[in-house]
């Protein structure tokens, strides 16, 4: 077990194991991607081993899949499952109206698709990821290799006839090599600064032929959990308006470090 974790994993821990005490029994979960969401897989386990919890999971990425299956989770496809009563997932950037930015880990595609066919999607986050605007966490979307430079010259111009100022398109790098989605994918990363208009942007990128999907989550995520550093947990509910500060205690277990020895 790592001795000490840090103030921001801590902070994603805490989201994580708040947002699992809404997982209740016989529920078809949505399983997120990234670091925060592998802490919320990580205390899942944790509830079915300790207390017998029965859920079936959807992972969004191979690496969820992996981390859920070493850890015991019971795993379907979306196929199978059809409709999910929850997504729990981490996100890059959420605003005030709970719009996000998401694919930070290069999964938005599987975890966009997972999260709108759930009836309710709970994003966990550390509190760095709280803006009042979206934009400058650099805007992923997923495009198909094929011509993906034309396509990247199509998103230039869409920029550009939207007056955006910012529009700097970089394709996602794995070293050497253009970075590949699961799904066989390219990511280009918009550097916008700030989205002045989200839901118009988010429409307008996935008119563009070759773009797959955009990393923009409009109307999806329903509650937000935010972990601080100091030990609070603040619950955000968009449907409610209701905003809770709460304090979780910090209690990891071996168990949930399981993984990471
Ligand atoms: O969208 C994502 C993956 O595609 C992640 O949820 C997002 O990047 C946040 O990751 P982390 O919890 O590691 O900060």
């Amino acid at each position: 077990m790592p001795a000490d974790l840090s103030p921001i994993d801590k902070a994603k821990f805490l989201a994580a194991k708040r947002a699992t005490d809404f997982v209740e029994n016989g529920m078809k979960l949505g399983l997120g991607t990234g670091s925060t969401a592998a802490w919320m897989v990580r205390c899942l386990a944790e509830r079915i081993r300790e207390e017998g919890l029965r859920v079936v999971g959807v992972p969004t990425s191979s690496r969820t899949a992996q981390l859920a299956a070493q850890l015991g989770i019971p795993l379907t496809t979306l196929d199978e499952a059809k409709w999910l009563d929850m997504t729990i997932d981490g996100a890059d950037e959420f605003d005030g109206n709970l719009n996000l930015i998401k694919g930070g880990g290069a999964a938005l595609l599987q975890e966009k698709i997972v999260a709108t066919a759930s009836d309710q999607m709970i994003v966990i986050a550390d509190a760095a990821k709280d803006v009042s605007q979206l934009g400058a966490f650099p805007l992923p979307i997923e495009v198909i290799p094929f011509g993906w430079q034309t396509t990247k010259a199509l998103v230039e111009e869409t920029l550009v006839s939207l007056d955006v100022l910012n529009r700097d398109v970089t394709l996602r790098m794995n070293g050497a090599a253009p970075l590949v989605t699961d799904e066989s994918n390219y990511i280009l990363d918009l550097h916008l600064k700030r989205i002045g208009n989200p839901r118009q942007l988010a429409l307008v990128l996935n008119q563009i032929p070759g773009v797959v999907e955009n990393g923009l989550f409009i109307d999806i995520c329903d509650i937000v959990v935010i972990g601080h550093g100091d030990g609070r947990v603040t619950v955000r509910d968009i449907n409610s308006g209701e905003t809770e500060d709460e304090r979780v205690e910090f209690v990891p277990t071996s168990n949930i470090f399981a993984d990471l020895d």
